[in-house]
């Protein structure tokens, strides 16, 4: 087990090239195996939650190729099962997206309810009704989902709510459905996009992807393709509140400044500088920012994904601000661990009420998810003295490299071995 250490006080300076988008490639990747033809997916990201699903999807018998970090080819034409070993599927949230894909291409799947962050009860109900709508029938045994169809059959679903992974979950199983699906009040998120894109690069024909509605007019069968995931709009994001908080000035390369309107309108709002480019994004921050309200909404509002990471900063800035959690009911729990280093935060119901203050002080802090974690390594940048977070294998399961990242912007901040007891001491000698 390991966690980082960080000195703070350092503003952040330089450049860093953001990687492909996690939660674009945990549904492409599982729409890969729909093909026999091999398929090419280029800027994988190269963290945790991609590795898992790529050893399940070997599990079943895939041929996974890993061209090299970010490149690696995928071969489904001898997959000899269709049910997901539970050791994989407790890792991660988007193993449930092997459903829609066995489901669309054999008729059947078994998978176990999914894990991922534990942000809330996250029920999967809208992608059995979608499953359902298309002819299969869901049965929940044991914990496991078993869906089967004699032939799946396009058909008109209407998600109850916005929900991101029954949007693709649905794409995945239609696809191949006779005839044509319509998915009403479907997710808008770019990886939404990002998956439409790639199923269509297969020979796929959905249309709408991006809007409330999506056509899938159902194929007979899918090709094989070469493909490059988009950049990843969370770890963009989670750079550049880094970059404001700690007052300093980072180029932030590789992202589509599009998908980060909402979190560039925020930074701007509360005195931040943001410079917009073609494929890059240029954050300067240097005094002390200002208060406003956040209220997580699905895409285009601002991401439930950097709730965590903008109300660090908040709580740094002058005034109050309330930042309104509204898609998952449990995702506040990280406020206790700021509030370890100083943070004034009060939860009242799904709001935090944030009272800034000047700065934080050092503390050793869990990360109790992956986007939380981001946020306490960010308020250990800015924090006066040592921060040690733990449980940094949530932080891992969607930043690459995080912590050299980090160090090339100038920040303080190391991996070490949880066992290793000289380390602290050896990193306190090296950062003075
Ligand atoms: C792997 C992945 O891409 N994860 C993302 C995905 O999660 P995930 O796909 O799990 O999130 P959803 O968009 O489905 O969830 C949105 C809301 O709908 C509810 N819901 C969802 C499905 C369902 O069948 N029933 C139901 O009640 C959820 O509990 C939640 O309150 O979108 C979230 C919202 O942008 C992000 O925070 C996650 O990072
Ligand atoms: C919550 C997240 O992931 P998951 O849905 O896989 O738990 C995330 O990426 O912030």
């Amino acid at each position: 087990m390991e966690q980082y250490i960080i000195k703070g006080g350092k503003p952040l300076h330089g450049e860093v090239t953001i990687g492909g988008a996690k939660n674009a490639a945990l549904g492409i990747l599982s729409a890969a195996i729909m093909t026999d033809e091999t398929v090419t997916i280029e800027n994988l990201p190269n963290v945790r939650d991609i590795n898992v699903l790529l050893q399940a999807m070997e599990g079943i018998g895939a041929k996974i190729e890993r061209v090299n970090e970010h490149v690696v080819k995928i071969n489904g034409s001898n997959i000899s099962r269709i049910n997901i070993d539970y050791e994989f599927i407790r890792k991660i949230r988007a193993s449930y997206y092997l459903l829609g894909a066995l489901l669309g291409k054999y008729s059947q799947a078994q998978v176990a309810l999914p894990g991922g962050c534990n942000i809330g009860s996250r029920p999967i109900d809208q992608h059995i009704k979608g499953f359902e709508a298309l002819g299969a029938s869901v049965k929940i045994e044991y914990g496991m989902i078993h869906a089967r169809a004699e032939k799946l059959v396009g058909s008109h679903i209407y998600l109850d709510m916005v929900s991101v992974g029954a949007t693709i979950n649905i794409m995945l199983a239609a696809c191949m459905a006779e005839g044509q699906t319509t998915i009403e009040n479907a997710a808008k998120e770019p990886h939404i996009v990002d998956v439409a894109n790639f199923l269509n690069s297969m020979g796929a024909n959905i249309k709408g992807a991006g809007t409330d509605i999506i056509r899938i007019k159902g194929v007979e069968k899918l090709h094989g393709t070469e493909y490059s995931i988009i950049p990843d709009q969370i770890e963009a994001g989670t750079f550049m509140v880094a970059a404001a908080a700690t007052k300093g000035e980072v180029l932030i390369k590789n992202v589509i400044p599009k998908h980060l309107e909402a979190i560039t309108a925020k930074l701007v709002e509360i005195g931040a500088t943001v410079e917009e480019f073609d494929d890059a994004v240029l954050v300067k921050s240097n005094s002390r920012l200002g208060n406003t309200h956040v209220k997580t909404l699905p895409y285009p509002g601002f991401p439930t994904d950097m709730q965590p990471q903008i109300a660090t900063l908040l709580a740094l800035s002058n005034g109050t601000s309330i930042v309104t959690e509204s898609i998952f009911e449990n995702r506040l729990k990280y406020v206790d661990e700021l509030a370890r280093m100083g943070a004034t935060v009060k939860v009242e119901g799904n709001s935090a009420i944030i009272t800034g203050v000047e700065g934080f002080t050092g503390a050793i802090v869990s990360a109790p998810d992956l986007r939380a974690g981001a946020a306490l390594v960010t308020a250990g940048l800015v924090a006066d003295g040592f921060t040690i977070v733990d449980q940094i294998e949530y932080i891992e399961r969607g930043y690459e490299n995080f912590e050299q990242k980090m160090q090339s912007l100038g920040a303080k901040m190391e991996k070490v071995d949880v066992e290793d007891d000289k380390a602290i001491q050896k990193f306190k000698l090296k950062v003075g």
